[in-house]
């Protein structure tokens, strides 16, 4: 696996191609220039907001199972690229999501950037101190 000090790829650029090509998808398939029987991404969007997001539901859980099944194999290699396939899933149909609601990886990276050195422990308790039920 790569670790942190050997980053091979570049995590926005990666993001940001696979978000343009979502979104040509989607304004293709808009257009109705892409064929659901032939591009994955199109059927998707012909779901519209309940299937997209039912999609993500399920590859979380599907993550979540994978998870649990690297753990009790000790992080073995093979569950561990199991799992690491699960989370893509889940990354890639995040960004369907994310480009059905008009919005970019970009996005949700500034938004994590705005957060570092923000302690979450604290964050949680100003919002409770401001918003007490
Ligand atoms: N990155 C992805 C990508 N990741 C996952 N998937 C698809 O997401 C689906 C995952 O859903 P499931 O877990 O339900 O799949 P499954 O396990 O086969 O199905 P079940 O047995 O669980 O029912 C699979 O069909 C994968 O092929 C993706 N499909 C497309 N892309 C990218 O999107 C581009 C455009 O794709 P098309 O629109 O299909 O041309 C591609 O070139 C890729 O770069």
């Amino acid at each position: 696996m790569t670790s942190s000090t050997n980053k091979s790829t570049n995590l926005d650029s990666a993001l940001a191609n696979l978000a343009d090509i979502v979104d040509q998808r989607r304004d293709a398939f808009k257009a109705g220039n892409a064929d659901p029987k032939v591009s994955y991404t199109a059927l998707l969007f012909s779901k519209g907001d309940d299937g997209i997001l039912k999609k993500i539901g399920e590859e979380a859980t599907e993550a979540v199972m994978a998870a649990k099944d690297s753990r009790h194999a000790q992080l073995a290699p093979e569950q561990q690229k199991l799992l690491v396939g699960e989370m893509a899933d889940l990354w890639f149909h995040c960004l369907i999501a994310l480009s059905q609601f008009g919005l970019r990886p970009e996005d949700v990276i500034t938004e994590l950037e705005s957060r570092l050195g923000n302690s979450g422990i604290e964050e949680k308790a100003a919002r409770k101190a401001a918003n007490p039920e």
